[in-house]
């Protein structure tokens, strides 16, 4: 028998009991933030089922991380507290259990139709990494920004490489991305010029929360680290392709990345991804002793990227991708961001990179979908080459089981245009 709860939810939801991700909400304007998660078209509160006493586990029950305006605290308790909170959630939620199905006031108060609430950012984000784990995405931006000369540079193979993002200007779905102004190169030995960036670009991505983190000096094993990844968002990693051709030589992205990135409200642990694991690509060459794992593991996650044009009503699917494109796995990433010694903390976010898939209709980002501007594509008749004000970007992923889907709902951003001069 498949669990369900007495909270009725639409077989296409992403949000069924078994799927119950993490985010930060508040009902009204005025009110404030605590934790929530999802169930059908509705949000659970968490301050209030702990309020209500029914956390009633060894961890949990006198423990204040869901009377908190972020998740940073539970994040911190690690897997034992997030198994427990999930058995409990599984419980009350459940149809044959009486507790909250039967309370007419504490339902009331702890369940909120999702459409008239506000969701925030789920975490405070101390840090931001943003990995480049799509061999297709290294091959095609290496071909366009370097050439079809080894477009893939040796230390890919060896190590999953990454940059440090600007966690500062990370938003939740929803929030308006301001078009950046700055630096392009047109080519050969002509000046630089300034202005509103002419290649804006999305990437689909998505990005591990990580959970109670390391001592600095101290790194965690490959084999250890899935008790440190709490669970997954979607992720756009807004890219401004002139202003990042010009300025990342020799140091890699900058300010054509650091003027926004989105991620999704909720956060769908790995315990929810579990029975949509799958097995990683085969990699060759062996990797170094640090990062070789015993199992190593992807998750079937479809995505899609939708773009409604300026002005228009309907929204076109641009890309269709999976999460289990992904070469490096996040356990390889989080592991390799150790190795050194530093330090990750609560709440801290690693992006996985574009994830691009091999066929041309999976590729991740309109850099690689347009060939950086040379082949415009069609938005039921609207073409495009980059984003132009007013557009909308928006990412979903979902996982189809037979019984039911685990999904992501939604991350999306409009673009605004750049200040004026
Ligand atoms: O090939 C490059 O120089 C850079 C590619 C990127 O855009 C970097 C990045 O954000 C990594 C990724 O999303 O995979
Ligand atoms: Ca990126
Ligand atoms: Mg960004």
């Amino acid at each position: 028998m498949v669990l369900k709860s007495f909270v009725d939810v639409h077989p296409d939801s992403h949000f069924p009991i078994q799927n119950l991700p993490f985010g930060v909400f508040r009902p009204t304007e005025t009110s404030p933030a605590r934790p929530g998660v999802a169930i059908g078209d509705y949000v659970l509160d968490l301050s209030a089922v702990s309020s209500a006493g029914l956390f009633d586990g060894p961890i949990l029950k006198d423990s204040d991380c869901f009377c908190q305006p972020n998740l940073n605290k539970f994040l911190a308790l690690g897997r034992p507290a997030w198994k427990e909170a999930r058995v409990t959630l599984q419980k009350i939620l459940s149809s044959t259990e009486p507790v909250l199905r039967d309370n007419v006031a504490l339902r009331e108060k702890s369940l909120f139709p999702m459409s008239k609430l506000e969701m925030l950012l789920p975490t405070a984000i101390g840090d931001y990494t943003d990995f480049f784990s799509s061999l297709h995405h290294a091959k095609n931006c290496g071909t366009i920004f370097r050439g079809p000369q080894n477009p893939v540079p040796l230390n890919w193979f060896h190590l999953p490489i990454a940059y440090h993002g600007r966690a500062s200007s990370i938003v939740v779905s929803g929030t308006d991305i301001i078009r950046p102004r700055g630096q392009g190169h047109p080519s050969g030995n002509s000046p630089p010029y300034f202005g509103p960036t002419q290649k804006l670009d999305f990437e689909l991505e998505m990005a591990a929360v990580v959970g109670p983190g390391n001592e600095l000096g101290k790194p965690i094993e490959v084999n250890d680290a899935a008790e440190h990844i709490f669970g997954l968002v979607l992720m756009n990693d807004w890219s401004a392709r002139d202003i990042q051709a010009w300025e990342y030589v020799p140091l890699g992205p900058f300010l054509g990345k650091s003027f926004g990135t989105t991620i999704s409200p909720w956060i769908v642990t790995l315990d929810a991804l579990e029975p949509f694991a799958c097995a990683a690509p085969e990699q060759d060459p062996k990797p170094l002793p640090y990062l070789a794992e015993k199992v190593s593991k992807n998750y079937d996650i479809a995505l899609e990227v939708h773009i409604t044009p300026s002005g228009q009503k309907d929204s076109s699917v641009v890309t269709r991708s999976n999460f289990k494109n992904l070469y490096w796995t996040l356990t390889q990433q989080l592991a390799h961001h150790t190795i050194n010694g530093c330090n990750l903390r609560p709440g801290d976010l690693l992006g996985t990179g574009t994830i691009s898939g091999p066929e041309p209709e999976s590729l991740g980002c309109l850099l690689e979908l347009t060939w950086n501007g040379q082949n415009a594509l069609s938005l039921n008749g609207i073409t495009r080459k980059f984003l132009e004000d007013g557009d909308e970007v928006t990412i979903t992923g979902v996982c189809k089981g037979e019984e039911y889907n685990v999904g992501f709902g939604t991350c999306s951003g409009k673009v605004a245009p750049a200040p004026c001069p």
